[in-house]
């Protein structure tokens, strides 16, 4: 088993994420997916659930499938809205940089290549849902790992929305997910299909997606 550090170290690191991203690589490299209750620090879930509460209802879009020339709308897969997270609030950028710890982590201890990161918030009104997806194609070269975590405190066992992962094309049982307050779940994008079920309450999310390069020729793949 790999040695769980337990002592701060002195490349500026926090020994709590560094135990938590650990546990998260063991993870991938076990089973390709990663279930983590408590797992987003509290003071960041903190920030982006303030910051998620004061969106404005109008800065969060129907979403879709696809993206530019290729946005589809169709209710028939999903119905949740979303709001792209940039750098401009202090909730994103603190969100940002630790997604950058773990990209790099993830990148030294699995030899991921990742290279980007793009996150939304969601928001699943009752009764929204998402139909079983992929985050991926396989052979398309984009989308490696899918993150989400969720900030809906005090989540009920009849609330439903849970996020059920299943393990392959087969699997109709799959991991079934609260949506609880600071869950990190972490996976493989082009191994796992998944839904969300319908809600019964408001829900709130974080979901994200780290790319690898794939410029050729000059042309810059994903842009920055
Ligand atoms: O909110 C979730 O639990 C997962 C959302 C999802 O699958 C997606 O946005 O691609
Ligand atoms: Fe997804």
């Amino acid at each position: 088993m790999a040695a769980i550090r337990n002592f701060p170290d002195t490349k500026g690191g926090n020994t709590f994420d560094e135990t938590l991203f650990e546990r998260i690589a063991g993870d991938l490299e076990a089973q390709g997916y990663s279930i983590r209750p408590g797992g987003l620090p509290i003071d960041i879930a903190n920030l982006l659930y303030s910051y998620q509460q004061d969106i404005n209802e109008r800065k969060y879009a129907n979403a879709g499938i696809g993206r530019g020339t290729d946005f589809l709308k169709t209710d028939f897969v999903r119905t949740d809205e979303i709001c792209w997270i940039t750098g401009e609030s202090e909730a994103g950028n603190r969100w940002n940089e630790w997604v950058a710890k773990l990209q790099s982590y993830l990148n030294q201890r699995l030899f991921l290549g990742l290279f980007s990161f793009e996150s939304h918030f969601a928001h699943y009104s009752p009764g929204a849902y998402y139909k079983r997806h992929y985050d991926a194609f396989r052979g398309e070269a984009n989308r490696i790992l899918s993150v989400v975590t969720y900030l809906n405190p005090g989540w009920g066992n009849t609330d439903g929305g849970e996020l059920v992962l299943y393990r392959d094309d087969q699997d109709r049982e799959g991991i079934k997910i609260v949506p609880l307050y600071g869950t990190l779940v972490v996976f493989l994008s082009e191994e796992f299909p998944h839904e969300v079920l319908a809600s019964a309450r408001d829900r709130y999310s974080v979901a994200g997606w780290f790319r690898v390069n794939t410029s050729i020729n000059n042309s810059i793949d994903p842009p920055r």
